[in-house]
């Protein structure tokens, strides 16, 4: 069955909605894990680095004093809970921007994304993507996928450090403000009921993505809107 929805706005999740989980937890996570050191060893005068460093060691309870190694050690730990910490998110994305850029990575979607994002983009909609991935991890992954460059796609990326936390309804406030979007005109993707949960309290309208073999495949969306696929919705512009 296929569900009308009518919005100005789609805003996306990458993780479980665009990609499988294994793409981010295996692919991009083993990219990163052992390139943390050295990228933090190669940029002490970066000012994103230093900053996320000091982030990194206030979060892990680590002195200012802290090594590289047991600075990395903290990171490999949120790396293995999956705990989507800023510094850490920083970091991987700055490691990504340079592994899509040298042509290591490449990102793969589910069959269903790439056409129906072409579409949803030719119709008028406007695309935006709300991710725990930095804003540069955000974008490089869109610039290197097995269907091409797909950066033209979007108007606006946010992550946790310029929207807030995914799963509180002051980060969706602030994205609606920042597009200038009536909360009522932006439809909200995304496989986690909690995410979704903190944008309909703004207003948004949700869809809950429950793909097939994902870990939230079986989770319960209460009263969300629940698709298993994008062919299964479709988004018409107000
Ligand atoms: C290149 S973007 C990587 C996405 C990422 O690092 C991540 O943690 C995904 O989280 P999401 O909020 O999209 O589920
Ligand atoms: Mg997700």
């Amino acid at each position: 069955m296929t569900t009308t929805l009518s919005a100005r706005w789609v805003v996306l999740d990458i993780e479980g909605t665009l990609t499988a989980t294994s793409q981010v937890h295996v692919v991009l996570y083993d990219y990163a894990r052992p390139r943390l050191g050295p990228w933090i060893d190669d940029h002490p005068d970066d000012p994103v680095v230093t900053a996320a460093v000091a982030d990194a060691k206030r979060l892990a309870g680590l002195p200012e004093s802290a090594t590289t190694v047991e600075v990395v050690a903290a990171l490999h730990g949120w790396m293995d809970e999956d705990r989507k910490a800023a510094p850490l998110k920083t970091l991987q994305g700055l490691i990504w921007e340079r592994g899509y850029a040298d042509g290591d990575l490449t990102t793969e979607y589910f069959p269903d994304v790439v056409p129906t994002l072409r579409a949803w983009h030719d119709s008028g909609l406007r695309l935006a993507v709300f991710s725990s991935g930095s804003v540069a991890g955000q974008i490089a992954s869109f610039s290197r996928t097995t269907a091409g460059n797909l950066t033209g796609l979007f108007a606006s990326h946010f992550d946790t450090v310029n929207a807030g936390p995914k799963r509180e309804a002051t980060s969706y406030r602030a994205i609606a403000t920042a597009l200038g979007a009536d909360p009522a005109d932006i439809a909200f993707f995304s496989d986690v009921p909690a995410e979704l949960d903190a944008a309909a309290a703004d207003g948004w309208q949700t869809v809950g993505v429950a793909r097939a073999g994902e870990p939230y495949e079986h989770a319960d969306f209460g009263a969300h809107l629940t698709v298993a696929s994008f062919d299964e919705v479709k988004v018409i512009p107000r």
